[in-house]
């Protein structure tokens, strides 16, 4: 029996695991099965589960609160699921794709060996609610797959090619070359699936493609892509820049964490032996966003809230929207007009129909409209045109997968990894 690829897909608020067949070079991996849990910062955390026909939506589950637990949990659902005879013993795990959300100055996936792991566990204070994560999971798969190769797949990777002078800090050059400050961006995996994703279904090669694309999920990021290659994201140095999430209180004036709390700098009491951050962090990246303005995480609940008069999630929704507008408006005018499309991904992009109508509204100017009908209706295949007709510029949605496009990036290297292992 052909093996099989396991891509993990560990974000700040769900562990996504999806189970392919195969690892050839010439063929798309093929889906077998895909099972998530959602919900870490909102408890009780939920199951989802699809394998073809057989489907478990938002089953709640009890005592799994980390990234870990949720990966184990999924790995022993999986494994235990008959209806999946691929994924039988443990060996026929041939890859574990990992989603590292920081990979520094690594610009492709990599093994992971000793020296990967050190490096990415180096790079954890700079993703804090990610990298150190992940690497929970490696060690899950070390310890439960000992056959498995584990590839790391870096979010940051995909934003190798924005130019110095957006890429570069106004501060001490010395330094910042020193400590490596520097813009990394994120959502690298996300924005690489929308690319190849967009040019397929616009018919473009993707060498000519030209969209902004806002990934808007529990983290939410908007990245302008140039002739296919990332020109400018709004995460930074740390994905805490930029939009505001769930949690994260995304771009504020730097000084006002010192007018927030007198012991900005001193460590976090969740700071652990692998994992050093400030109280400053912890407050900007757990304890703001849309949590800290409308109590919920949930922007599908901000929404609905909002629509029947809850005054803060109106507000938690209105902030959102002007800021995306501000990146949208930016970037359109850095690329000189020269847009294919607008695309709307991440759960709270494929799914919040109120938000795309919002900021596409406030859009019109610049000749991007959407169609009130189709963005109504759930979107059905990879990606959908929502634009109305005679709009200058397309409206899209894109369901995008960082699972598949680590599958897909592995079978594409598969004889490599092998070669390195
Ligand atoms: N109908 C909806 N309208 C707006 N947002 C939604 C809706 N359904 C789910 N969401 C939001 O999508 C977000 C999760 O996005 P997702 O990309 O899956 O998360 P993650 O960043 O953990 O990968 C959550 O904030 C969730 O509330
Ligand atoms: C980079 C990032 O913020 O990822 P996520 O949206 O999965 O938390
Ligand atoms: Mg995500």
């Amino acid at each position: 029996m052909s093996k099989v690829i396991l891509s993990i897909n560990a974000g700040s608020s769900s562990v996504k695991v999806s189970v392919f067949r195969g690892s050839s070079k010439d063929a798309e991996p093929s889906q077998l099965a895909e099972a998530s849990v959602a919900g870490l910062t909102a408890p009780p955390s939920t199951l989802t589960y699809k394998r073809g026909d057989e489907k478990i939506k938002d089953q709640e589950i009890k005592d799994v609160n980390t990234q870990e637990d949720a990966f184990k949990y999924i790995l022993e659902h999986l494994m235990n699921d008959d209806g999946l005879p691929e994924l039988k013993n443990k060996e026929d795990i041939e890859f574990a794709c990992h989603r590292v959300v920081h990979g520094g100055d690594f610009d492709k996936p990599t093994r992971i060996d000793r020296e990967t792991y050190h490096h990415i566990e180096e790079l954890s204070d700079l993703a804090p609610l990610h990298n150190a994560g992940a690497l929970t999971i490696v060690k899950a798969v070390h310890e439960q797959l000992p056959k498995a190769t584990n590839i790391a797949f870096f979010d940051s990777a995909f934003h190798s090619t924005i130019p110095e002078h957006i890429r570069t800090y106004p501060i001490d050059q010395e330094r910042a070359k020193h400590n490596k400050l520097r813009k990394y961006g994120f959502h690298g995996l996300s924005y690489a699936f929308i690319t190849r994703s967009v040019a397929e279904s616009l018919n473009k090669p993707i060498d000519s493609l030209n969209i902004i694309a806002l990934h808007l999920g529990s983290g939410a990021s908007a990245c302008s892509i140039v002739n296919g290659k990332s020109f400018d994201t709004t995460m930074g140095l740390t994905p805490l820049a930029g939009l505001p999430g769930a949690t994260r209180s995304g771009s504020v004036d730097p000084s006002l964490i010192f007018h927030f709390t007198h012991t900005a700098g001193k460590p976090s009491r969740s700071s652990t032996k692998d994992l050093h951050i400030t109280e400053a962090e912890e407050i900007l990246n757990k304890k703001s966003g849309w949590n800290a303005i409308a109590g919920t995480t949930d922007f599908g609940v901000i929404t609905s809230k909002a629509e029947k008069g809850d005054k803060n999630c109106q507000l938690a929704f209105d902030l959102f929207v002007d800021k995306i507008l501000n990146f949208v408006g930016g970037y359109y005018v850095k690329m000189g007009g020269k847009l294919d499309a607008l695309v709307f991904a991440g759960g709270i992009g494929e799914k919040g129909s109120q938000l795309r109508a919002r900021v596409v509204e406030h859009l019109n100017c610049l000749g991007i409209e959407l169609d009130e009908e189709k963005n109504k209706k759930p979107a059905d295949k990879e990606v959908v045109d929502i634009s109305k007709s005679g709009s200058k510029h397309k409206v899209l949605i894109c369901q995008t997968d960082e699972q598949t496009e680590m599958a897909r990036q592995c079978c594409q290297n598969a004889d490599d990894f092998r070669k390195q292992a």
